[in-house]
């Protein structure tokens, strides 16, 4: 099968300046993917370029073998870093907005994830912490049965206590053959959820392995590796 999203030499330029740079890339349905590297890196730039947003200075990059467009737009679940949701929307509302929208919207896991943690149907958006509507916005991506998700830095917001529980049920609900990158700084957090990892600096990916290759060849955990590959 083909990988769910492929990169060959993109490269994306905003002026003079370089956000990616030749990058090459396969992630393959059913592993979730740690997109890791320090601020500037480019991670949110290659998520932008996965989701049609932006469009590549040179080199391409395809979602289920094509380019970004409508066929992609169906297939991906994007979590932007910031939010797009008026903030009038209550829960309800936004819940409603997703089902019309996206044909794989399923309300039913929507529904059974806001339960769990609590969250009501009532509340509007802008009356909620912040880790709250990260929360809501994180459960909205995850119910849907979409073929590749993509989270840009998705537990920003989200107390310690309450990170490992989304993480297990939320990210522990996704398709089987289905592939996640998550973008995050919350490196050891996220590590034990991840099966594989990029590591990308300066719009180049400069490490690209499994999690167990780190742990086993190397002796480390992925937090510790970064903070050594990225010591400043
Ligand atoms: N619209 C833009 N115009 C000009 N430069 C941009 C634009 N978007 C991104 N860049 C630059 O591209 C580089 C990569 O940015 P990007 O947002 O992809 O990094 P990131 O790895 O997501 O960073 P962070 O971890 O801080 O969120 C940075 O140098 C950034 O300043």
């Amino acid at each position: 099968m083909n990988p769910i999203l492929s990169c060959e030499q993109l490269t994306k330029t905003f002026g003079s300046k370089t956000a990616l740079a030749g990058v090459d890339l396969n992630i393959e349905r059913g592993r979730i993917v740690g997109l890791l590297g320090p601020n500037g890196s480019g991670k949110t730039t290659l998520m932008k370029l996965a989701n049609g947003l932006i469009t590549p200075t040179s080199g391409r990059l395809l979602i289920d073998g094509e380019a970004p467009g409508t066929h992609s737009k169906a297939v991906v679940s994007y979590l932007p870093e910031v939010t797009y949701l008026a903030d009038w929307m209550r829960t309800s509302d936004v819940l409603e907005f997703f089902r019309d929208f996206y044909k794989d919207f399923d309300m039913e896991r929507a529904l059974s994830m806001l339960k769990n943690l609590g969250i009501g149907l009532r509340e509007p958006l802008r009356s909620m912490s912040k880790g709250t509507r990260e929360k809501v916005q994180l459960i909205l991506v995850m119910a849907r049965r979409a073929s590749l998700y993509l989270l840009d830095e998705p537990i920003g917001g989200v107390d310690p206590a309450a990170r490992d529980y989304i993480l297990s049920t939320i990210i522990g609900n996704y398709e089987p053959q289905s592939a996640v990158v998550i973008s995050t700084h919350l490196i050891s957090d996220v590590e034990k959820v991840l099966d594989d990892v990029v590591f990308i600096n300066n719009g180049k990916i400069v490490l690209s392995s499994t999690v167990d290759e780190i742990r086993e060849v190397k002796g480390m955990s992925v937090d510790a590796l970064f903070r050594e590959v990225f010591r400043c």
